[in-house]
């Protein structure tokens, strides 16, 4: 395909950059109907967004113009979408219901799908309620899961999102290869009721396999050795390799299942043990409902097609490099980590999928902390800084059921009024008057409290985070990455960018096993192995 023109957009960009998001509502009078929706239990307003209706339009038939919904087609029929791997790419099988029959490069998958599902499910019943033991006959309490990247966030963030406050099994997760990590982690266990779970896609990662050995050393100082398989799990593409290691038990996906987009698989083997099937089962429903949408509805009114063009629209079209998250409930505190390598690790790239360069920027930094943390902190940026960075805001209404959450999601509110309005010099001169500050002194301090307002976001609420509502934020958002991806014209699926720093510390640790550095090193790296390597 001929490589689509950005004129258009970035002609109604340079008009909507000369314009104040809310005088675009005087200007639209249906501008709030259209820039909102609902989709699949969650309510989207992209109002607060930097473009007008012309805007907005351009946006649109960049997406047409890059035929979103061919590539879209492409992505659902296991296609070899991840062009520079040859593989598909097909989560949403993972999460669609029992008779669906997706194929991956022309060979059928859903049988293989359910059957693991099943497989799971069978497992995590015999194992909670006590079937399932460990070596010495006790039953399992605890769950330590070893796994990094895709193989951590994801589980992660269902855990903290989902669990419940006192859970009748302990899910401790392990990733970092720093074994402050695995020390923390291990606090308070006992390796007779301890099960471990290895996740790994490759079975070959360092940090994992480093992990699971420490973790294999603790289990066999106090297991009877033959009984130590009962004690580990593998989840990985690699089965092989995870039955090499010495795991009596292992769960399979396939290589159509990207790292990052791995939770709907046995990735979430430890979530299921520790929360129940039928917690899982709602979050794969909720999911599957996003899929239906993403699918089904027309493009202007399609949740993830939105949320991406308001960040192409913000990227390519006003320059803006970069895109912060906020949700504003505890319990997605691990949202921004998960979306930073959905997004970044999927479209930080620099050529399209036919290997020229983009020539424009792509993925945007993407960052965060939970919400009303956040506005203690870096929010101070957003509001006054030079650089405009747009927000994403996620607004759980009710976070929790003893207390009222109202006071967390009018903070969310109030943020983004507050940016989209901003406030002239003219008003803090004339609040400070009010306040009783002299002219002079008026003078002095209302610069510092202008803010420039206009600046863009966009609001996702849920009623509550129940396992569908968090399954179908989780599916937004990596649909909202993939559409991005084909306007980009950029493979989304693969992350060649992380294998040079992974070639290059195996060198080094070859440097300081052998205690003789290599010649060629630049010098302030040589200089920082002789200081940092133990002496010999
Ligand atoms: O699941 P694994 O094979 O252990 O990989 C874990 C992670 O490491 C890699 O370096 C990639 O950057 C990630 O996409 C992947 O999720």
């Amino acid at each position: 395909m001929p490589h689509v023109a950005w004129t258009e957009l970035e002609a109604a960009a340079r008009q909507d950059a000369q314009s104040r998001i809310q005088d675009q509502f005087a200007a639209d009078p249906d501008r709030l109907s259209r820039m909102t929706l609902d989709a699949a239990g969650l309510h989207l307003d992209l109002s607060k967004q930097s473009w007008s209706r012309a805007g907005f339009e351009a946006a649109l038939a960049q997406a047409r113009a890059c035929d979103v919904e061919g590539r879209r087609a492409a992505l659902f029929a296991g296609e070899a979408v991840n062009l520079t791997e040859g593989r598909a790419v097909l989560h949403p099988a993972l999460r669609a219901p029992d008779g669906a029959s997706f194929h991956a490069l022309g060979e059928p998958v859903s049988a293989e799908v359910e059957a693991v599902r099943a497989e799971m499910k069978t497992y995590a019943q015999a194992l909670r309620c006590g079937n399932e033991t460990g070596a010495t006959g006790r039953r399992f309490e605890a769950v330590l899961h070893i796994g990094i990247g895709g193989s951590d966030l994801g589980p992660r963030l269902i855990w903290d999102a989902l669990r419940p406050l006192d859970p009748d099994i302990d899910l401790r997760f392990v990733a970092n290869i720093d074994p402050r990590d695995m020390a923390e982690a291990l606090v308070g266990l006992d390796p007779e009721t301890t099960l471990v779970v290895v996740v790994s896609k490759t079975f070959s990662t360092q940090e994992t396999l480093t992990n699971a050995e420490a973790a294999k050393a603790w289990l066999a100082a106090s297991l009877p050795g033959e009984g130590l398989a009962k004690h580990f799990i593998g989840v990985t593409a690699a089965p092989e390799k995870a039955q090499a290691f010495g795991c009596g038990r292992t769960f399979a996906f396939r290589d159509w299942v990207g790292g990052r987009y791995s939770l709907w698989s046995a990735v979430s083997l430890s979530c299921v043990l520790a929360l129940g099937w039928e917690v899982f089962q709602a979050f794969l429903d909720g999911a599957a409902e996003m899929d239906r949408h993403f699918l089904e509805a027309p493009l202007e009114k399609n949740a993830p097609v939105l949320l991406a063009l308001a960040e192409i629209y913000n990227v390519d079209g006003l320059h803006r490099g970069a895109r912060s998250v906020a949700p504003y409930a505890h319990a997605l505190r691990r949202l921004p980590a998960f979306l930073q390598q959905l997004e970044m690790e999927s479209n930080g790239k620099q050529v399209r999928r036919d290997g020229s360069a983009a020539g424009r920027q792509t993925c945007p930094v993407v960052f965060g902390e939970p919400g009303s943390n956040g506005q203690h902190a870096f929010f101070q940026q957003l509001h006054q800084g030079p650089q405009v960075v747009p927000i994403d805001f996620i607004v759980v209404r009710r976070t929790c059921e003893k207390a009222s959450a109202t006071a967390l999601w009018a903070n969310a509110l109030a943020q983004a009024q507050a940016l989209m309005l901003g406030k002239s010099e003219a008003e803090a001169h004339a609040e400070l008057i009010a306040s009783g500050a002299s002219e002079a002194e008026a003078d002095r301090l209302a610069p510092h409290k202008t803010f420039p307002g206009n600046r863009p976001s966009t609001t996702v609420v849920m009623e509550r985070l129940t396992p569908q509502a968090l399954g179908a934020l989780i599916a937004l958002y990596e649909h909202k990455t993939f559409v991005e991806g084909v306007i980009w014209d950029i493979n989304s699926f693969d992350q060649w960018g992380v294998e040079l720093g992974k070639v290059l510390a195996k060198a080094l640790l070859k440097d300081v096993a052998s205690g003789a550095p290599s010649a060629d090193l630049d010098p302030s790296t040589a200089a920082l192995l002789s200081r940092l390597a133990p002496a010999r």
